[in-house]
């Protein structure tokens, strides 16, 4: 695939933080690119849907929390070229929301301090994000 052919895909994500400033990863399950890999959890921005709309229905499905656009407040993005497409990925902080955070479609998750974040392999886009979440925290 050439350069020119490759779509830009629009996901957008969300580092969810616990009061003890632990932010909650995702494992990608089996049968999905990038399987096993921890993740933010968040997903594509479908049609007639801001962004900040995505994240809140994304982690009422996927992790059962509930919140609101207000409740998201943007730190930075990923911008990275996958074989097929190239990734653009908002990346969101949310510390309001209502719930206890599981893995609603059976994924496993985790809650990581910010200085171990890099114990839990990543896709590729994700791994210049870790820094602005340290140094955040
Ligand atoms: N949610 C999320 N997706 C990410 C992250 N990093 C990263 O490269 N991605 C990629 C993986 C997927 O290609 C895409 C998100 O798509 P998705 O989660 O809505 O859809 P999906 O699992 O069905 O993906 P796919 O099997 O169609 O590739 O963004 C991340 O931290 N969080």
């Amino acid at each position: 695939m050439t350069q020119q052919d490759r779509p830009i895909l629009l996901v957008a994500a969300c580092a969810l933080l616990d009061s003890d400033g632990r932010i909650l990863l995702a494992q990608r399950p089996e049968g999905k690119s990038l399987a096993g890999l921890w993740e933010f959890p968040g997903g594509k921005v479908e049609k007639g849907e801001t962004p900040e709309e995505t994240v809140v229905r994304e982690l009422q499905e996927e992790i059962g929390i509930v919140t609101k656009v207000a409740c998201l407040a943007p730190l930075t993005f990923a911008s990275h070229t996958y074989d097929n497409f190239h990734l653009l990925m908002p990346l969101y902080v949310c510390r309001r929301y209502e719930g206890i955070a599981r893995g609603c479609e059976g994924q496993a998750i985790k809650w990581v301090k910010p200085m171990d974040l890099r114990s839990y392999p990543m896709p590729p886009a994700d791994e210049p994000l870790i820094p602005f979440l340290q140094d955040l925290l």
